[in-house]
């Protein structure tokens, strides 16, 4: 599982690399920070042979892996100009000592020095190598920066970003972007258009991934990204810190995804109870029931209010639909027939398309207080239990909560903007108070285990799966990845439930184009989702048939 640090978390793993009981030498590990850059951005781009490189190397210590970076590429056959943004006495010790070994070897063919452009004349020159070269390497700032760029830095960023969208030179960039936050993904924004962060095709980041580089629109600056582990001693890679946070990845979603028994029958996969709608909403519930379906329920109950029932009943013969009661929305007077029911169910889904009528939330309590199942709840359900943290935490944690960020605000009593400043440390903080597993869906979607707190960024989705009843698709299939997979751990199932509903995204990406694709297709193609997963991963997901096999 791949961990996402702070820059703080970052900072003490390096503090423990060199003075703690591994007692590593600063220079080596920014040697080898920066020859981890040279050998991944090199196979990445097929060497570095006769290439003309840019190299932009800023006043901190990212700026001392691009004195590194340059010594290895010029040895592998790169033609180099080094622009040293910092003064060599303000250098810390490791990255002055990396700056004497390369003003060894700059000469006027092959490694030019360069320091900061001032005259009008050295900007023309700039943007004449920039146009000239075919790589521009961005070690100005990593997880050292803060606030909006300033200069020369912000004109350097705004001149290596024009040559790039001019198609002229691929951008590496070191550790981080240059004006990315590293712990929010915020970047520098200032007074002028031309303050923004610098887009790189690839990042080779430290030890582990930075929270700047998966959450948006950090996420947005980093191209390709790939994690070198420099030599640190991996006991202190892999030490949990406090509030970890790790990238969900297609390996992980295998460990918990397990292949189907040969003999597994109907019974074997759960009953799904879908609870939910209105006479103005019956399509969410379909769409929820239809989630489940998708993702291998065993059997799917769909419960709507009674007048919604007729457009429910027939539309799509394998959910099984019965209305309770006779009105358009739930009231308390249905929640019996729902609560003795539920002794069959192995889980239940409510919210979408519920409606927020304050009697539907009379009903939403009784059934909540009533039912021994684990419970999803979504949109209005989510709505309506603003407020009723007492009973939900009563709960033990078996429940998990889907709110996209307007519901989660909502409920949570946060401002978007507070939510948006640190989204981790605020579902963090919500699951722990209301005692819930959480689905914090956006770009990126955040699950926040009751139990251990620990936080899953999701990495799969894109923007096509912005619409109206992708997320009612989501709810349907995390219920049927706790029942059919059998998950005690309600954590795991929504790991996987939003990892393959991002996943069936991106391969309805692939099939219909950016966006268009809606949230029925998207679940439709959840069985090849899956069977990509099986093919990947070498699992036995799909039978050997018995006879006439090759
Ligand atoms: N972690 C590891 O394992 C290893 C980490 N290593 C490397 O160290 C890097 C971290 O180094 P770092 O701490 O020196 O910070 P860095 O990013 O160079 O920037 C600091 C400088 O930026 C400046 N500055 C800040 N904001 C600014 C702005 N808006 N506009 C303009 N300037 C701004 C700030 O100036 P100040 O604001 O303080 O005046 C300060 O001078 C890390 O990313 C990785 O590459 C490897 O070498 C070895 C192993
Ligand atoms: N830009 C995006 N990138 C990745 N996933 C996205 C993006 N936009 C939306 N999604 C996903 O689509 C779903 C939308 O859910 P939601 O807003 O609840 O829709 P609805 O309430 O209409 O069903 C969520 O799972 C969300 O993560
Ligand atoms: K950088």
């Amino acid at each position: 599982m791949q961990k996402i640090t702070t820059a703080a978390q970052m900072r003490n793993m390096d503090r423990i690399a060199m003075h703690g009981v591994y007692a590593m030498a600063p220079v080596v590990l920014m040697e080898n920070a920066g020859h981890a850059v040279a050998e991944r951005a090199g196979a990445w781009l097929d060497g570095w042979d006769g290439k003309d490189v840019v190299l932009f190397c800023g006043k901190g210590n990212n700026g001392g892996d691009g004195f590194v970076i340059a010594r290895h590429i010029l040895a592998a056959g790169a033609r180099v100009y080094v622009y040293v943004l910092g003064k060599e006495e303000d250098y810390s010790d490791e990255a002055r000592q990396h700056l004497h070994t390369l003003q060894q070897l700059a000469d006027e063919e092959t490694c030019l020095l360069l320091s900061a452009p001032q005259s009008d004349a050295d900007w023309q020159l700039l943007q004449k190598r920039l146009l000239a070269s075919s790589v521009v390497i961005d070690a100005m700032l990593g997880t050292g920066f803060h606030g909006s760029l300033r200069q020369p830095l912000a004109s350097i960023v705004a001149e290596v970003n024009a040559a790039a969208a001019a198609g002229a030179v691929t951008v590496i960039a070191v550790d981080m972007p240059t004006g990315v936050n590293s712990d929010t993904g915020a970047v520098s924004n200032g007074d002028d258009d031309e303050d923004g962060p610098l887009f790189a095709d690839m990042t080779v980041t430290f030890g582990a991934l930075k929270r700047g580089l998966v959450l948006y629109p950090g996420r947005a600056c980093a191209g390709h990204v790939e994690v070198d582990p420099i030599g640190m001693p991996g006991p202190l890679l892999m030490q949990l810190e406090e509030n970890p946070a790790y990238l969900l990845q297609e390996s992980d979603i295998a460990e918990i995804v397990v292949p189907r028994s040969p003999d597994s029958h109907k019974g074997t996969h759960g009953t799904i109870a879908i609870v939910t709608g209105s006479s103005q909403m019956a399509g969410a519930a379909l769409m929820a029931a239809h989630g489940a379906v998708r993702s291998g329920a065993g059997k799917v109950f769909l419960r709507v209010p009674g007048a919604t029932a007729p457009y429910c009943i027939g539309v799509q013969p394998e959910i099984m639909v019965r209305g309770v009661g006779t009105g358009d929305h739930f009231t308390a007077a249905d929640a019996d027939e729902i609560i003795a029911e539920s002794k069959n169910w192995s889980v239940l889904a409510m919210g979408p398309g519920l409606g927020r009528d304050a009697e539907t939330k009379e009903f939403l309590l009784k059934v909540l207080a009533a039912v021994t199942c684990p419970v999803v709840l979504d949109a209005d359900a989510l709505n309506l239990l603003a407020g009723e943290k007492a009973l939900i935490a009563s709960r033990g944690s078996r429940i998990i909560m889907t709110p996209h960020l307007a519901e989660f605000s909502r409920i949570s009593g946060l401002s978007m903007a507070e939510i948006k400043a640190d989204p981790i440390a605020a579902a963090r903080q919500f699951a722990s108070e209301w005692k819930v597993n959480l689905v914090l869906k956006g770009a990126p979607t955040l699950i926040v285990s009751a139990k251990t707190g620990n936080v899953y960024v999701n990495s799969t989705g894109n923007a096509g799966m912005a619409c109206g009843g992708m997320g009612d698709v989501l709810t349907g299939m995390i219920a049927a990845m706790i029942a059919h997979q059998g998950m005690s751990d309600l954590c795991s199932a929504a790991c996987a439930g939003v990892y393959l509903h991002g996943a069936a995204g991106d391969a309805c990406r692939k099939d219909h184009g950016p966006y268009g694709f809606t949230p029925m297709e998207t679940a439709d193609v959840l069985p090849q989702v899956l069977a990509s997963l099986e093919e990947d991963l070498a699992l036995p997901i799909l039978q050997q048939p018995l006879i006439g096999g090759k």
